[in-house]
């Protein structure tokens, strides 16, 4: 049984113009220990279809789906309360906004033991224990000090280092990180991919991995999903989709890299897509 299983997942937000449709029928799988990407451009509705997965839209949003299950739970359907239990705990979640994703008021270790606290119901000594171990496990030195910064106090990578730190506190099944390494200078998104991924391998979890940046893809994932303005353009393995893709949309990604150019200029997305259809306003 895959971890997570997604059918016909529809995302619209009720907005001042009338209903905007941001995911338009996506479907996927997420199996045990594997790395899916989705890709696709700034709005084509990754981020969306991901926190309905968590349950963290605005009221705004009406999800409908045919199936969105977690290891066979109904997670559309089920109680607030017992999603309260599962997201957090066996499905976790890292921001793209390191910074803006910490509460400004409280320290670090205090943000890491309240999840402790929260789900695991370990005392205040097995919570700092365990808050010591997880800062060592995503690289930060001097743990038992660094417990006590505020996230002020801290770069944007040691920033990102926590939020993993948070998100792996309850050894969570699936990971879903959302442009992790997007808001970092090009030098630690290197140091912060590199550990995602062997955190990943030594814990075994499920990843997704949502990006705009083919080559974090290719870097990373087992299998992707292309998404562009809220539908699904393409699946396929990591290989299949590089050395020969199928929609005008991922050819146009591809194409758009600098390695692949061929001409004086680099193509435009819209030239290759000429006539589609995309989702949003549904009036
Ligand atoms: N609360 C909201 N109300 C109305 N529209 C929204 C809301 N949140 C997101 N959207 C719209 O949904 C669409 C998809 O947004 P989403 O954030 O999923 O895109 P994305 O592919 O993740 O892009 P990015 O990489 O920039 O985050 C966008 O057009 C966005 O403006």
């Amino acid at each position: 049984m895959p971890l997570l299983t997604i059918e016909n997942l529809v995302v619209e937000f009720a907005t001042a113009t009338g209903p905007f449709r941001a995911v338009d029928g996506i479907s996927l799988t997420v199996d045990e220990r594997e790395v899916l990407a989705i890709v696709g451009e700034s709005g084509s509705g990754k981020s969306v279809s991901m926190l309905a997965v968590m349950g963290l839209l605005p009221w705004t949003a009406k999800v409908t789906a045919d199936r969105m299950e977690f290891e066979g739970l109904d997670i559309l359907n089920m109680s607030e309360a017992d999603r309260r239990k599962l997201i957090g705990k066996d499905v976790a979640m890292i921001f793209q906004e390191p910074m803006s994703s910490l509460n400004p008021c409280f320290t670090v270790g205090f943000q890491i033991e309240e999840v402790l606290r929260f789900h695991l119901g370990l005392d205040r000594k097995a919570r700092r224990r365990r808050a010591v171990e997880l800062l060592r496990d995503v690289g930060i030195p001097d743990p038992e000090q660094r417990l006590s910064s505020f996230p002020h106090q801290m770069s944007g990578g040691q920033c990102q280092r926590v939020m993993i730190a948070m998100a792996l506190a309850c050894n969570p099944k699936l990971l879903i990180a959302d442009e992790p390494t997007t808001a970092l200078d090009v030098t630690i998104q290197k140091q912060i991919l590199d550990l995602l991924m062997s955190l990943q391998t030594e814990h075994g979890m499920g990843l997704i991995m949502i990006t705009h940046n083919m080559g974090v893809v290719a870097e990373t994932a087992d299998r992707v999903i292309v998404q562009y303005k809220g539908r699904k353009m393409e699946e396929a393995d990591v290989l299949s989709l590089f050395e020969n893709p199928k929609s005008n949309y991922t050819k146009a990604l591809l194409s758009a890299l600098p390695e692949r150019a061929t001409g004086d200029r680099l193509p435009t997305i819209a030239s290759f897509m000429d006539g589609f259809e995309p989702a949003g306003d549904v009036r």
